[in-house]
């Protein structure tokens, strides 16, 4: 980590160190004032996310319900070692962070509030961050072809720009009882969260 100066805010954004059992203890050591941001967004949805990236790179892969049930024949015994739903079990991982660190060291970022409010949750952000609010509405548009809010004018360029191909994409089909189950599933785990981060991220 390089050397932080006056006025300066250094970041690191790695989106497996939430779930990473070493994380909280080694970045404690580093310094347990860092401020921590969590993107989370419905589990059921960020699983299929997963499963999506996986299968962009390997068009092989087996079915999403063959990957997130351990019986193929029933939709009951979800298999949490599979990576696209352990990841989702945010009160488990949050339970690790709070061994080393306050709550008010956090700020959850609703993924979906993203979407729709990108300016609201950057200001958020800011406002977490102790910083001024400069990104705001006026920063942001909705690009009709991409199907998601894009930056007006990034620093640095005046043509306007949105995430890359690997952001957004379309998910494929999955059966639905598949994603009741799934949902059924997370539904104690995401109230406990919800309690766990005094917020309610409507994922019903
Ligand atoms: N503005 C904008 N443009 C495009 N995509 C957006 C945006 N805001 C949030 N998202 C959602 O971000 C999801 C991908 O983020 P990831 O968490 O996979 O990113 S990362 O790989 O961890 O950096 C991606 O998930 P998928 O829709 O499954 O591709 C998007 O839904």
């Amino acid at each position: 980590m390089p050397r932080t100066l006056e006025g300066q805010v250094t970041m690191e954004k790695t989106p497996s160190y939430f779930v990473t059992k070493e994380a909280p203890m080694r970045v404690c050591s580093m310094n347990c004032d860092t401020k921590l941001i969590v993107v989370v967004r419905d589990p059921v949805t960020r699983a299929v996310s997963d499963y999506t990236q996986t299968l962009s790179k390997n068009p092989g892969l087996p079915s999403f319900q063959s990957l997130a049930f351990r019986n193929s024949s029933g939709l009951d015994a979800i298999d949490t070692s599979w990576s696209a739903v352990r990841i989702g079990l945010y009160a488990q991982h949050l339970e690790s962070w709070l061994r080393h660190f306050p709550l008010s060291r956090f700020l959850f970022v609703s993924g979906e509030r993203l979407v729709a409010d990108p300016a609201g949750e950057m200001g958020r952000v800011q406002d977490f961050l102790g910083l001024k609010r400069i990104v705001g509405d006026k920063h942001f548009y909705f690009n009709q072809t991409k199907g998601f809010p894009c930056l007006k004018k990034p620093e640095g360029s005046g043509h306007p720009r949105c995430l890359g191909k690997s952001k957004g994409r379309p998910h494929p089909l999955i059966p639905p009882e598949a994603l009741q189950s799934l949902r059924a599933f997370y539904r104690p785990f995401n109230l406990k969260f919800y309690q766990m981060s005094g917020q309610d991220f409507g994922w019903d």
